[in-house]
């Protein structure tokens, strides 16, 4: 699959740097979209990852009653289920001042069917972020070490799904609502984050211009900007940059 797309990887220790830098990182492009625009539109990624992150960047003095937080994917379990990546950010991001300003738009997992929770998240989305596919300031990625990303697995449909902004996906035995590429690749700034030597093939895969997208599905994200990969020495241990 052609993509065109430019990555910039940046390595950095594992642990508290890694967590320091993407805090850094997230924050900055927080700081800058507002320098430009009244609102801040961001998805965040779920996962283990990025939650030692987002409790630092809680910490970062951002005007956040300007931030709209979006989730690129959401389980489809309840609210306070441990496997909730909304919870994970309540107990992260929104756990402390003045990241508690922070405007959450969590997935309505409380609806009937994961097919009406999706409809309903792309359409907050479309009230949230203008522009046609909705612009998002900055998305944070992840990436599993079959090469999904957000809940876009190989070997489902979703990754390949471009007729709408949110679809429904199955990943790790959970139904789940995610972000589809279309709207991943319409975004400003995209940043993956990625830690340990499990993630260190995936990641080769993903920087590598001829592997396949239905193998590594992280690969059909493609904004128009260059992407920056936040990867720790165990991830990025396979790449020859
Ligand atoms: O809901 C999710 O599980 C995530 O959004 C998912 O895409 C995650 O980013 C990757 O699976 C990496 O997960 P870890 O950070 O836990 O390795």
């Amino acid at each position: 699959m052609p993509n065109a797309t430019a990555y910039r990887v940046e390595r950095v220790e594992a642990g508290e740097a890694l967590a320091r830098r993407a805090a850094e990182l997230i924050a900055t492009g927080i700081d800058l979209s507002l320098a430009e625009r009244d609102r801040c539109r961001i998805a965040l990624a779920g996962g283990s990852t990025p939650e030692a992150s987002y409790a630092k960047l809680g910490g970062q003095h951002l005007p956040w009653n300007r931030v709209d937080v979006l989730l690129g994917d959401e389980r489809w379990v309840p609210a306070d289920d441990p496997a909730s990546n909304a919870l994970m950010l309540r107990r992260s991001l929104l756990a402390q001042e003045p990241g508690r300003g922070a405007c959450l738009h969590p997935v309505p997992t409380a609806m009937a069917t994961p097919e009406e929770g999706a409809a309903a998240y792309a359409e907050l989305i479309r009230l949230l972020c203008p522009g046609e596919p909705p612009v998002l300031d900055l998305v944070l990625l992840g990436l599993g070490d079959d090469g999904h990303t957000a809940s876009l697995f190989p070997g489902t449909d979703a990754p390949a799904v471009t007729d709408r902004l949110v679809t429904v996906g199955m990943g790790k035995g959970l139904p789940r609502i995610t972000m589809t590429v279309p709207l991943l690749s319409a975004a400003r700034h995209v940043i993956f984050l990625v830690s340990g030597g499990g993630k260190a093939e995936a990641l080769r895969r993903l920087l590598d211009p001829t592997e396949s997208a239905e193998r590594t599905p992280a690969r059909r994200v493609q904004p128009s900007t260059t992407i920056t990969v936040l990867a720790d020495n165990a991830a990025a241990a396979l790449l020859n940059d």
